[in-house]
């Protein structure tokens, strides 16, 4: 069942779905507690009631790394994005790096454990346990990786829905010198993206933790079908 994001009052306190709006709320309440319980202590991560996990999904070029921006900057949350983390790993020369390199370049999804070991490392040397996780899970083996490795599930999952052409618009465009940032890249990533996202999307809408959020519009625009989610979890509204 998607989770339309169109309007707060549609999507919060939407009658058909008001007990696991609810269940948001109360999961970060005692993340809060578990938090504040822990800080100090070793080993906090291990402990899976401490972490807020929000999995940002959607296309290339629909706007996630956009809206996490906005995300961190008015709830808090500490922004990791699967693809920049790749990135990062290739400018390291670490002995992965070529085969990096080349997997992004055709627009293939690199091997789960690489990328959630690098989620791990962030997670575990981060203070903070409000986390959004941004181009992943890209895939099932990316979704069930995560799980056996992190030991935990999000708490919510967002999803940029995009038409295919603003998508290509908008990385033609980007010019922030990425390598996979041309026609024929971004192509190929069309095609795995339209080939592996519908599991993992259906798989979190059967656990009605999916919003889907219309990525058309402008970002403010946007930001604002996206704020009710957090705000929900905040307690605010
Ligand atoms: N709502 C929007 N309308 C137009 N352009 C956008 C919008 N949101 C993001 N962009 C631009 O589109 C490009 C891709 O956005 P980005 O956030 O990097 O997407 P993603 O992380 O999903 O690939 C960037 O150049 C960004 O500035
Ligand atoms: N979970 C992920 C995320 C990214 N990647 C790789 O990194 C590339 C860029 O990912 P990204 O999330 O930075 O791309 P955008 O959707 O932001 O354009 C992808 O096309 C994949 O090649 C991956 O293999 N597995
Ligand atoms: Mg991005």
């Amino acid at each position: 069942m998607w989770r339309r994001a169109a309007s707060l009052s549609s999507l919060i306190f939407s009658s058909s779905q008001p007990l696991r709006d609810q269940q948001g709320a109360y999961s970060l309440k005692a993340w809060k507690f578990f938090c504040a319980d822990s800080s100090k202590g070793a080993g906090y991560f291990s402990k899976e009631k401490n972490l807020f996990i929000t999995f940002v999904l959607g296309g290339p070029g629909s706007g996630k790394g956009t809206q996490c921006a906005k995300i961190v900057e008015n709830f808090g949350y500490t922004h990791l994005s699967a693809g920049e983390l790749l990135r990062r790993e290739i400018a390291s020369n670490s002995e992965d790096g070529a085969m990096l390199l080349d997997t992004i370049k055709e627009g293939k999804i690199v091997p789960s454990e690489v990328t959630v070991k690098l989620i791990q490392k962030e997670m575990e040397s981060c203070g903070n346990c409000k986390f959004l996780i941004d181009g992943f899970p890209r895939n099932e083996e990316n979704r069930i990786a995560f799980e056996q490795i992190i030991g935990a599930e999000p708490n919510n999952v967002l999803f940029f829905d995009c038409p295919e052409e603003e998508m290509i618009k908008r990385v033609l465009s980007r010019n922030e010198g990425r390598v996979d940032d041309n026609i024929d890249t971004i192509r190929k990533r069309l095609k795995v993206f339209a080939a592996s996202h519908h599991p993992v999307i259906e798989h979190y809408s059967k656990k009605g933790k999916l919003y889907k959020i219309d990525a058309i519009g402008t970002e403010d625009e946007i930001f604002e079908r996206v704020r009710p989610v957090f705000a929900a979890c905040e307690g605010a509204q």
